[in-house]
């Protein structure tokens, strides 16, 4: 199916592809019945690791991670991540600093190059069909490495002429989506001058621009004023009961309970419980469950250097 008209307050969806269903290149190890790989508790299925790369795939998942690992010489930056994200999903992955995250959404994203294990977006190998799968996907990566020495308006035209799109619809597109993020007034100004948040904005326009099916946002809402949050959420919100699937990461657990279905902890690398927020956060608060998991709260001791200096 495609949309035919669907306006997100002025970002329009106009000829986004939401159910093609692409069943060639999966091989069928074991039913659905047998295993829900959405649902995963530390301990539970240490197997599931050893599971190759061919394992089932549901008709509605849209992005699927089988036994990635990612190693920076001596550091395990991953350790063996499965997950799936269904079409339409709201996916959250948290973890403590250096759990995994942005190298996790990297590999998903063809920026880092996993050591071990396969992503598929919509059944197509990132590594393998890299053109076909990034096609999908629109990206916000960590670290923002956008060209500052353009202009807002610049930079979104630049994003949409690279993803193939004609001038016509990146003008009209590039309107509606600064519009819609509260940069319109500075297109016209080089991006360098832009604050945090709203260089934030606009990488997340240009994420957008092309209408991608999965939007993987690597902490969409840091530097992002509460009154902009909002913004974005609802924007993210409309685009995924359209039909759109978003994976983000975040530290802010009161956001991930809010607008998540699905959400993942992951600490030194690995998952420690995923599927719904219900399921994860098992009748506590999901901070309360993460910080569990993450080893608890930890005591500072020492410093009695910065507190007597104080006197
Ligand atoms: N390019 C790199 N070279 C060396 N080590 C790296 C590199 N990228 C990540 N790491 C290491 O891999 C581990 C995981 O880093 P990553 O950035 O994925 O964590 P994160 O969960 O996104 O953290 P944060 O919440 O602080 O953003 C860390 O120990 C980090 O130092």
């Amino acid at each position: 199916m495609i949309i035919e008209e669907a306006n997100l307050d002025g970002v329009n969806l106009d000829g986004v592809i939401l159910d093609e269903v692409i069943v060639d290149e999966i091989v069928v190890v074991e039913s659905a019945e047998d295993h829900d790989p959405s649902t995963h508790d530390a301990g539970q299925d240490d197997a599931a690791a050893d599971e190759s790369a061919t394992r089932e795939l549901a008709a509605d998942t849209v992005l699927s991670l089988s036994g990635l690992v990612k190693k920076f010489g001596s550091v395990i930056a991953v350790d063996g991540v499965d997950l799936e994200v269904r079409r339409g999903g709201f996916y959250g992955i948290v973890g403590p600093n250096g759990a995994g995250k942005t190298t996790t959404l990297s590999m998903i994203t063809g920026l880092v190059r996993p050591d071990e294990g396969v992503v598929l977006v919509n059944g197509h190998d990132v590594w393998k069909d890299p053109v076909e799968a990034k096609r999908i996907i629109g990206v916000l990566p960590d670290k923002l490495r956008l060209f500052e020495r353009l202009t807002g308006r610049q930079l979104l035209q630049y994003s949409g002429s690279l993803r193939g799109l004609k001038g016509q619809v990146v003008r009209e597109r590039t309107d509606e989506l600064a519009e819609a993020f509260g940069i319109h007034d500075a297109l016209n100004r080089l991006v360098s001058d832009y604050s945090a948040g709203m260089t934030k904005k606009v990488a997340l326009a240009a994420s957008m621009i092309h209408s991608p099916r999965l939007l993987v946002l690597d902490e969409p809402f840091e530097s992002v004023d509460p009154v902009s949050a909002d913004t974005v959420t609802e924007i993210l919100q409309k685009y995924v009961s359209a039909g759109g699937t978003v994976v983000l990461s975040s530290h802010s657990m009161d956001m991930i309970e809010r607008v998540c279905d699905g959400v993942a902890i992951i600490v030194h690398g690995r998952v420690l419980s995923s599927g719904t927020v219900d399921h994860v956060r098992n009748g506590s608060t999901l901070e309360d469950r993460f910080i569990e998991l993450a080893g608890g709260h930890k005591a500072v001791e020492g410093m009695e250097w910065l507190l007597s200096s104080l006197d």
